[in-house]
């Protein structure tokens, strides 16, 4: 059924997609009573809201930018006569977090998780060629057995608060676009590739799943259009003479297009863009292509003004834009898979990413930092509850971005509380469970913190290379101290080097906040001098170990997080602006990453 379909939507001469996006009525449900008070069908004395966009940041008065709880979004949509005999559904890129959706009053399907697709079947819903009415009810709360990690509290006047274990801001909404799309009865339901390239060859081992008997056609085109490849058969291989590969920041696509085939009619046809390239871990290199690869890029949020949490293709252009100027070739879509746009447009870019699944704040001691209790998050009763969400979110992420040649690595948890033996058995069923998702068997990891360390973590037999995030100079060891600090993250890393762990490692977190604009000779922390100096020593350390492989700062850009007395207005980690404009750090490492060969 269309419900377990992934696929991106497409407009062909089988298939319509057409945006739902624009203003939808909205209206917040403190008291849970609208699915019994008609709201389905209409929202009395509704508001106005953008589609895509988080709606807090719009409002002026506190309780609405904090509202925490059930809020509908209703749209009219008219679907027209041709769309008779096909699957019709209506495919949200994000609800954020949970959401039930009905159409002309019919209760049609839920979903939970925030930050992946899935599409309402609304075939026997509809009335053709008439205007239909799609209400989608959406609840925001945090809970510690859901992703992403938190509580939620209700305040002595009664409202709602998100409590989040994590540091970024509850955005919540249709924070991504919402598709009316028509597919044929008898449709492509998913396919896959692997690769195996040469200089002189490369060959795509495909398969094509079907809600169909009827024959499967394939073929491959280059970037100028011209078939280089065919084949039948729901699996099979298309083999390239003198192939184009999928370079780190310097791509080239092909196009692979694939045909259902009934009687000598196309009934279906489904078309994207890959890349020609392979992915390995040799001891301690990352191999793309079967040359090493150092990773310089950033953690990163989908985070901007105004629209909150939405995806925004104006941000990803200039994001993009930003990290080629400085150097980069990489970053992780920390803390939760990004939209779709986001992989084509680094597909075709030449920029990898490590893809991360919202499992964050699974640390009580991060909820402590951020309001939370200090024990051991998977000691707790929520565990097994949790799980159930975890690995069905890790299904979806793989299945969604298995095709783009841009995803390097998956990172199944953001700094897991690993140093409890409660987290063993926990991460040896979730890399079992994840171990045959991916079918280009991409390595699988996730990132550790401060508490996690060499010494310490319970759970360094499960990544197949190390995201380090270490913030000696900032959460400990600060300032004048940041000479210990330096010290202490050597001592470390001798440790890793001393040990027989033969696995690339990876800073994927490091950094200071900044307030752009403060200056101060000598530094001092918040300055932009200081996160110089921070970034400088962390570059010191990184160039004396060459089994580290990879630099990713904190943050690519400041962001919102909730209000607190370590934040203003938002974590400042950022090497550039919230409005995209750099600080001092932007320039010392661009200077650092275009003097550094791709394979340093
Ligand atoms: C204490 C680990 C640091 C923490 N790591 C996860 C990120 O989501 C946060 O923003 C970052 C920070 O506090 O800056």
């Amino acid at each position: 059924t269309m419900e377990k379909d992934l696929l991106y939507p497409v407009t062909n001469a089988y298939r319509e997609d057409q945006k739902l996006d624009g203003l939808w009525d909205f209206k917040f449900d403190p008291a849970s009573e609208g699915e019994a008070n008609g709201w389905p069908t209409g929202l009395e004395d509704p508001i106005k809201m953008p589609v895509p966009a988080s709606f807090n940041d719009f409002f002026t008065d506190k309780d609405a930018r904090e509202y925490t709880g059930d809020f509908w979004y209703l749209k009219k949509f008219f679907v027209p006569n041709y769309f008779e005999g096909k699957k019709v559904g209506i495919r949200f890129g994000a609800a954020t977090h949970r959401a039930k959706i009905f159409v002309n009053g019919q209760e049609i399907r839920s979903h939970e998780g925030g930050f992946l697709p899935f599409t309402a079947d609304i075939t026997d819903a509809i009335k053709l060629g008439e205007d239909n009415v799609v209400a989608v009810k959406i609840n925001n709360e945090l809970h510690r057995d859901a992703l992403p990690a938190g509580d939620t509290i209700t305040l002595k006047n009664g409202k709602k608060m998100a409590k989040p274990f994590f540091d970024f801001y509850n955005y919540s909404g249709l924070n991504r676009s919402v598709h009316l799309v028509a597919i044929p009865k008898e449709n492509i339901e998913d396919y896959s590739t692997t690769y195996e390239v040469s200089n002189d060859q490369a060959t795509v081992h495909y398969s094509v799943e079907a809600d169909s008997n009827a024959d499967v056609k394939v073929s491959l085109a280059d970037e100028d259009g011209h078939v280089v490849a065919t084949a039948t058969g729901a699996e099979g291989d298309l083999v390239v003479e003198n192939p184009t590969l999928w370079q780190v920041r310097d791509a080239y696509l092909y196009t692979i297009k694939i045909k259902l085939v009934q009687g000598g009619t196309v009934v279906d046809e489904y078309s994207d863009e890959i890349g020609l390239r392979t992915i390995e871990i040799k001891g301690h290199q990352i191999l793309v292509n079967h040359k090493p690869v150092y990773l310089k890029g950033f953690g990163r949020h989908e985070d901007s003004i105004y629209a909150g949490r939405a995806f925004d293709l104006n941000v990803e252009r200039r994001d993009l834009n930003l990290m080629k100027w400085i150097g980069a070739n990489s970053y992780r879509s920390s803390h939760y898979p990004y939209d779709e746009q986001a992989y084509k447009f680094a597909d075709r870019e030449g920029i990898l990413i490590t893809d991360e699944v919202p499992a964050v704040g699974f640390k009580m001691a991060a909820a402590s930092f951020l309001g939370g209790l200090d024990q051991s998050f998977f000691d707790g009763d929520w565990i097994d509850d949790l799980y159930k969400k975890h690995i069905d979110q890790v299904k979806d992420m793989i299945k969604r971005d298995k095709n783009h040649p841009s995803v390097l690595a998956w990172s199944l948890c953001n700094e897991p509380d690993t140093s409890s033996d409660s987290a063993v058995p926990y991460f040896t069923k979730l890399f079992n469970d994840s171990a045959d998702l991916d079918p280009e068997k991409r390595p699988r990891t996730f990132t550790l913190n401060e508490d996690d360390t060499f010494e310490t973590s319970k759970c360094l037999k499960f990544p197949d290379f190390y995201l380090l995030n270490r913030y000696p100079g900032w959460y400990h060891k600060w300032g004048y101290e940041i000479s210990d600090g330096e010290a202490g993250l050597r001592a470390e890393l001798d440790e890793w080097q001393k040990s027989d762990i033969d696995k690339p490692i990876v800073f994927s977190e490091y950094g200071a906040d900044t307030e752009p604009g403060l200056h101060k000779l000598p530094s001092i922390m918040w300055s932009e001098e200081y996160q110089i100096e921070l970034l400088e020593m962390f570059n010191r350390v990184f160039d004396s170990y060459d089994f580290i492989r990879g630099e990713q700062p904190w943050n690519l850009a400041d962001f919102q997080t909730v209000e607190g007395n370590m934040r203003v207005n938002g974590n400042k980690k950022g090497i550039f602006t919230r409005d995209r404009q750099p600080k001092a750090a932007a320039f010392y490492l661009r200077k650092r990453w275009n003097s550094l060969p791709l394979d340093y």
